[in-house]
């Protein structure tokens, strides 16, 4: 189903766990970055409106999503930290690089999250054009960062 039919920010948060002492890693990529902090002010806020400490949310910024990989696993090695969000926006150009770097760091947070047996978040837009993804960063369709927070909640509650 496209965001076009479900929006972004269109979720329960009935039946939360309680996430009060829960540490979140974010990650943010500086590419595009009006639209990666947009979807970090839709991480951080959808976070602490379901119970997350403010102090609790730990901000890092790498140079472009491709780098999202290896920051995550600095991120996940740290006892301290429950769960990884990871925000980027890679908008195709003229040639194939978008879809190494899309694919890349899918497969990258994917191995990340097995690894460390931690939830990391692929709150990753991969648009066509900067419409589609300010309309997904805060836009008519939502916001991806409220939908990568709110999934990193329920992932450690699926594991309590
Ligand atoms: N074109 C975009 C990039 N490109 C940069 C790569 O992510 C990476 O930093 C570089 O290849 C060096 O390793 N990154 C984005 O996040 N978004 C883009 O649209
Ligand atoms: C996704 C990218 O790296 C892309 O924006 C770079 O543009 P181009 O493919 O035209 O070099």
């Amino acid at each position: 189903m496209s965001s076009s039919h479900k929006n972004l920010s269109d979720f329960s948060s009935k039946n939360v766990s309680d996430v009060s002492n829960k540490r979140f890693g974010i990650l943010v990529s500086e590419w595009n970055s009006e639209v990666t902090d947009a979807l970090y002010s839709g991480a951080f806020e959808t976070l602490v409106a379901n119970g997350v400490k403010r102090e609790n949310i730990i901000k890092q910024y790498v140079p472009g999503s491709y780098e999202l990989s290896l920051g995550a696993q600095w991120m996940a090695e740290k006892e301290d930290i429950d769960a990884v969000i990871c925000l980027g926006c890679v908008i195709q150009g003229e040639t194939r690089h978008f879809d190494f770097i899309c694919s890349a760091v899918a497969h990258g947070l994917t191995n990340v999250s097995l690894k460390y047996n931690k939830p990391v978040i692929f709150g990753v837009l991969t648009p066509d054009t900067q419409k589609q993804a300010l309309d997904r960063a805060g836009g008519k369709h939502g916001n991806k960062g409220d939908e990568a927070a709110i999934t990193a909640i329920k992932m450690l509650g699926m594991n309590q």
